[in-house]
């Protein structure tokens, strides 16, 4: 992709459907008995991946570019596909609505971005926890629960970085097939979680949180119907970056304020970002100067960590030494060497992501490596002087369905050529 820098965007922008939150819902679509339409799916690439996933299991699944509509089969087969698979990161939450469905299920080792180790040790152990044997190998995972279906369980989805997202829906999953009562301990709240477990509960699963965890207890009968895709808060934050970074401002519609959560609010506000609320939308603009903050990455509500690499992006346009600590992964630095070639001062070590701002961006030519990745080069493109080659336009895409569509009509000048390799 050319990026031409160096414009104050300003206008209105309609945010998509929440690809995470899509994801999970994705999965759990496979366990209703009815069919299921998701209205207001994101139109990005690992939406395509997913239905090639559940066509894969006979399950029919289709997108018209809005609505994503899965159509159950009497017997899918229970096998994630081993090439595709490993495209998404949802592959064991999906795995696990398999395994709870047919009491078998094969899948590849999840895919998703790239940028440290990320591990799937609490959805085996909650595989393993309902009563599944768990074979894991070089090719993936093999469980299998037989005819005696998911027994009630207990399973702790904490890991050392924090409650597991996926895990928590991976245990939701299983224990929603249970007519009788599990426990997940120490469960994630972000708001994929909250909204899976709105899905199921509209379908007649009990889900209830207390100090405890999660309490699911679970039905012999999944329903259908429509669900609503809740909006995506990592592609408000990432416009909202990317508008304050060039000096210009935008109306987000989509979102409201208490979409964001409040760790996000609180950084931006932090560097001089001022949020005014409308009816189901969000005016961003910068303030009087940006300056620089030391902030922290955490679960829901904190900041989320899809936003710090854009958030190390606006930085440099800050004044001062800002310090962003990663905590919910040992490392995510993928987008600091790339920022450099633009003429950031920005460093890492281990955690830690230091921003010397503010800098005069030049332009740029460099290659994204995982989604936040390749929008933090968009945002720093957006800022620099002259004109920026960004290759690996496919990891924005697995993530963004018309962020380059809608930056344009902010009145950013990007055009985008085919990969060819
Ligand atoms: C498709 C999707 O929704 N992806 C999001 C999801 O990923 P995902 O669901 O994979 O992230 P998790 O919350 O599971 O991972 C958080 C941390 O826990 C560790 N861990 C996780 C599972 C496990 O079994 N054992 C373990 O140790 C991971 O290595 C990581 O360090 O949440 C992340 C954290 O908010 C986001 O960055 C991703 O964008
Ligand atoms: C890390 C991300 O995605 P995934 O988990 O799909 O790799 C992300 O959305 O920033």
């Amino acid at each position: 992709m050319k990026v031409t820098g160096g414009k104050a965007l300003s206008g209105d922008y309609q945010v998509q459907g929440g690809k995470n939150i899509a994801l999970h819902l994705y999965a759990a679509a496979l366990l209703a008995d009815e069919a299921v339409t998701l209205r207001d799916a994101p139109a990005i690439l690992d939406t395509e991946v997913c239905v090639r996933l559940l066509r894969h299991t006979g399950t029919g699944a289709s997108f018209d570019g809005q609505d994503f509509t899965v159509v159950p089969s009497a017997a899918p087969l229970p096998v994630v596909h081993p090439e595709a698979g490993r495209l998404i990161r949802t592959t064991a939450v999906l795995g696990a609505a398999l395994l709870a469905k047919t009491g078998l299920v094969e899948f590849p080792h999840p895919g998703g971005d790239a940028f440290c180790p990320r591990l799937i040790d609490r959805h085996l152990a909650a595989m393993q926890a309902a009563g599944a044997e768990v074979l894991v190998s070089e090719e993936g995972v093999r469980a299998f629960l037989g005819h005696r279906g998911v027994r009630p369980f207990t399973v702790d989805v904490g890991t050392p970085y924090g409650p597991s997202l996926g895990a928590t829906v991976t245990a939701l999953l299983l224990a929603a097939c249970c007519p009788r009562t599990s426990l997940i301990t120490n469960p994630s709240v972000e708001p994929e979680v909250i909204e899976v477990a709105r899905f199921l509960a509209d379908r007649g699963v009990a889900v209830c949180r207390d100090a405890a965890g999660l309490h699911v207890t679970g039905t012999g009968h999944i329903g259908g119907g429509a669900f609503p895709v809740l909006g995506d808060r990592i592609e408000a934050a990432t416009v909202a970056m990317a508008a304050v970074a060039t000096g210009g401002r935008v109306t987000l519609r989509g979102v409201t304020l208490r979409d964001l959560p409040s760790g996000l609010v609180s950084a931006l506000t932090a560097v001089g970002v001022l949020f005014s609320p409308g009816q189901n939308a969000l005016d961003v603009r910068p303030g009087r100067s940006l300056s620089a903050i030391q902030t922290l990455t955490g679960p829901h509500p904190g900041l989320p960590t899809d936003t710090a690499p854009q958030l190390a992006a606006l930085l440099t346009q800050a004044a001062g030494t800002s310090v962003i600590h990663e905590r919910v992964y040992p490392r995510r630095d993928s987008h600091v060497a790339p920022l450099r070639a633009f003429g950031a001062r920005v460093g890492s070590t281990g955690p830690l992501v230091s921003v010397e701002g503010a800098s005069c961006l030049r332009a740029a030519e460099v290659e994204a490596a995982d989604i936040r990745a390749g929008a933090a080069l968009l945002i720093a493109a957006l800022v620099a002087d002259g004109t920026s080659v960004i290759r690996g336009l496919r990891h924005l895409r697995r993530g963004y369905g018309h962020l380059l569509r809608g930056l344009a009509t902010l009145g950013a000048e990007i055009t985008t050529e085919p990969e060819t390799k």
